[in-house]
């Protein structure tokens, strides 16, 4: 297992480009499944979610050509729907949360698909019931094996209906949507996400001859037609490494340039870390943060504490709640961080309190910050990584800290930060990555 040892305490300067958005990838390239005609994809992140998505299409028959570090072909020609039965679809298949996108277009296209429980972040709870309920609106039957945690779903013919979802699931839309553009008829899919995300998987399937309008609202209605072509798609930048990098900004007092960051499609990102008193400037479509030694936290009109919540989108991404959590632990004021999604997602904060932020843990859900204006630095620790965004919040927190931090299961961050030691260093981080197992107690 690999771990980074990080001298905290010193200022970064120069420019970062974001990657391309994880969470997108995971969609779009799930959606070359619903073609046999070739798909060119673009900006695809070199990270280990990704990575093993584009391992899983290759084994389920689809053609996969490297054309440059950030792009690929597919042709999803002969798939091997034998595949499912496998001891390696089983492992791999439950590696990744993304994965659940691949049995949407494989309903829609081959009537039948089968998925073990996904894996992905261990932050709470994690339903698939929309998903399921979608699919079974538009026909399918599904089994869900619980001895073998394995899901089977059969249709043989998809039948477009009105889908009222209970949450606005994110994958779930996606699953539905992909699971429709090939169902007969018509399908509208009320209370449908609407993150960036599926707004270019929806604008992708269109190009490939999909018939879908309500794009970016909760409305989506979709007319199925009978073949999909191939297409060439490019993925928006990261917005949650966007949010990240200038959390991490703020919190080493550096000043960064983000570049190439599709200003116009972060939605509320920038304005919410405004509210934490940093001052970030749109230049052109790149995002400057300059060096700032003190940032100070809004309250509300009214004077009382700012909260700071989690909603889907057009709402504040539940993604960066603990960026945002870290960096109001330097910030002058305090701010209750409420993360309404996910019931295990604020438990890091123990590793915060030891290394000296002043946090109140109040439930699962909330957490209290009060801001202590820089008035000491946090203390580079030893600490485990949880989950993806938990480790990059740690990973800002040991290198605004004062001495050396060592974060181990950095496997967590790698998941979805492409790079993100080389591309640090190249800031003038001090962050080494050294092989070696996380203590046992
Ligand atoms: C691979 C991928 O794309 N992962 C993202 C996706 O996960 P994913 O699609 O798995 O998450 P969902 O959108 O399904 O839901 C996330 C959680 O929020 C709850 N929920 C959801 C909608 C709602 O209106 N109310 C509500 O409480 C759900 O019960 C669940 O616990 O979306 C999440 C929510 O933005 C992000 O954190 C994940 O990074
Ligand atoms: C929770 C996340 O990812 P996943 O859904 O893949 O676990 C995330 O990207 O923050």
């Amino acid at each position: 297992m690999n771990a980074f040892e990080i001298t905290g305490g010193i200022k970064l300067k120069g420019e970062i480009t974001p990657q391309g958005a994880k969470n997108e990838a995971l969609q779009i390239l799930s959606a070359v499944l619903l073609t046999e005609e070739k798909v060119t994809i673009s900006n695809i992140p070199d990270i280990k979610d990704v990575n093993k998505l584009i391992e899983l299409l290759g084994d389920l028959g689809v053609k996969v050509e490297r054309i440059n570090k950030d792009t690929y072909t597919f042709e999803a020609k002969n798939i091997d729907l034998n595949f499912f039965e496998s001891d390696t679809f089983k492992a791999k298949g439950g590696g990744l949360r993304g994965s659940i996108m691949i049995v949407g277009p494989l309903l829609a296209r081959f009537g039948k698909a089968a998925i073990p429980k996904p894996g992905g972040d261990k932050i709470g709870r994690r339903r698939l019931d929309t998903h399921f309920i979608g699919f079974e609106k538009l026909g399918a039957k599904f089994v869900y094996d619980s001895k073998k945690a394995f899901f089977n779903v059969d249709a043989t013919n998809l039948q477009g209906a009105y889908i009222l979802l209970d949450e606005a699931s994110v994958t779930g839309t996606a699953n539905i949507v992909m699971a429709a553009v090939l169902a007969k008829g018509t399908t509208t899919i009320y209370n449908a996400a609407c993150e960036p995300y599926l707004q270019q998987l929806c604008k992708m399937l269109n190009r490939m001859g999909a018939k879908i309008s309500g794009i970016g609202s909760n409305l989506l209605t979709i007319e199925g037609v009978t073949v999909l072509g191939g297409t060439e798609h490019r993925m928006l930048p990261d917005m949650i490494e966007i949010g990240s990098f200038i959390g991490m900004a703020a919190m080493t007092e550096s000043e960064i340039t983000i570049k190439n960051v599709c200003y116009d499609e972060l939605g509320v990102i920038p304005e919410v870390f405004r509210k934490l008193g940093i001052k970030l400037e749109r230049r052109g479509d790149d995002i400057y943060v300059p060096s700032q030694k003190h940032y100070e936290i809004d309250t509300f009109i009214d004077g009382s504490i700012l909260t700071i919540a989690d909603s889907p989108w057009p709402g504040f991404t539940p993604d960066l709640l603990s960026i945002v959590l870290v960096v109001a632990t330097q910030a002058k004021g305090n701010v209750l961080i409420h993360q309404k999604m996910f019931e295990s997602r604020l438990f890091f904060v123990d590793k915060l309190i030891d290394m000296g932020a002043q946090i109140i843990l109040c439930d699962p859900h909330r957490a209290t910050v009060n801001g202590i204006d820089k008035k000491y630095k946090l203390r580079g620790i030893s600490m485990t990584s949880p989950d993806i965004r938990a480790g990059v919040s740690l990973l800002i927190a040991a290198l605004s800290a004062e001495g050396k931090s060592t974060i181990y299961n950095i496997e967590q961050i790698e998941r979805g930060y492409q790079d993100i030691d080389t591309r640090l260093r190249a800031l003038g981080a001090q962050i080494k990555r050294v092989n070696a197992d996380a203590p046992s107690h």
